[in-house]
């Protein structure tokens, strides 16, 4: 049998969409159709009848909609059996032992939860962690479309907590600041000590800089989605994965080693 022919002999992935006619969703579903090792079997959305994936029979369902609902989506899936590569933000400390716990009864399960799916993104939060324990002073801009609904991003939460744990373990105290806030929020958001501004605007996707700070330099990690195609790589990457990954999966980064 040639390589070819023994290929086209494994069976493709079968996808559901959830949030599929959202930004991320509808194009996550171009994404899926377009591989040709994945079949997309449910587009899902608000209104539509979540069995829709099982009924289909969904191997994994890929999840972008709101931090509201994402969680009774995703307990549905590891109830069903069905792994689950989830995008929406909103996933606190909580959250994620909650996900843990319901992981545990269905231990053939994967979950992969990434909050940047982008590979520049990912890469982006890594060097971030590695520079962290060199600079005195750090603080978080990320910049999103206006549309979107939650702030701080994922990213740059997640973000936080990385440069955080990192600068914890070198033994550095808290960033030196003697500003006293005139107008309340002047100085931005605090995650775990580390501060975090968000704008908005026309023209945005999704946007971040981390900026240091030490004596005589500074040092700015930055990095631009300009297409929700960024996302897709990662996605599929993650499609590919999850079924061989039980439990839950925190991020790409194990993926792309
Ligand atoms: N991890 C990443 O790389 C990444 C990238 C972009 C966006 N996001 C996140 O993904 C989420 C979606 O972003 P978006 O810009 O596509 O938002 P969006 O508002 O365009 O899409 C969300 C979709 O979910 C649908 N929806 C709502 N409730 C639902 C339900 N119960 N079942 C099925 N569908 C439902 C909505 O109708 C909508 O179509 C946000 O949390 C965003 O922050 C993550
Ligand atoms: O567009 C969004 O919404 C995005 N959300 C994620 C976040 O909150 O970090 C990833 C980037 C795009």
């Amino acid at each position: 049998m040639t390589d070819e022919q023994e290929k086209s002999t494994v069976e493709p992935i079968r996808v559901g969409v959830l949030g599929a006619r959202g930004r991320m969703g509808a194009e996550v579903c171009r994404a899926v159709d377009a591989a040709a090792d994945m079949d997309l079997v449910a587009m899902v959305d608000q209104g539509d009848w979540l069995f829709n994936a099982a009924d289909a029979g969904a191997e994994v369902v890929v999840d972008f909609t709101t931090p509201d609902v994402v969680m009774d989506n995703l307990q549905w899936c590891i109830d069903q059996g069905i792994s689950a590569v989830v995008g929406t933000t909103g996933f606190t400390e909580q959250r994620l032992d909650q996900v843990r716990g319901w992981l545990e009864r269905k231990p053939g399960v994967g979950v992969v939860i990434a909050p940047n799916f982008g590979i520049g993104a990912v890469l982006m939060m890594q060097f971030a962690a590695r520079a962290a324990r060199h600079f005195e002073s750090v603080e978080i801009i990320e910049q999103h479309h206006p549309r979107k609904l939650d702030a701080p991003s994922g990213t740059a939460t997640h973000t936080a907590r990385l440069v955080a744990a990192a600068r914890a373990e070198a033994g550095l105290g808290p960033t030196p600041d003697a500003t006293k806030d005139e107008v309340a929020g002047a100085r931005g958001a605090e995650i775990d000590g580390v501060r975090v501004h968000a704008v908005r605007a026309t023209g945005l996707v999704a946007h971040q800089e981390v900026l240091f700070g030490t004596l005589g330099e500074t040092l700015t990690i930055r990095h631009d989605s300009y297409d929700r195609v960024s996302f897709m790589p990662g996605v599929l990457l993650a499609v590919r994965a999850v079924r061989t990954r039980p439990g839950l999966t925190l991020g790409l980064d194990a993926l792309l080693d």
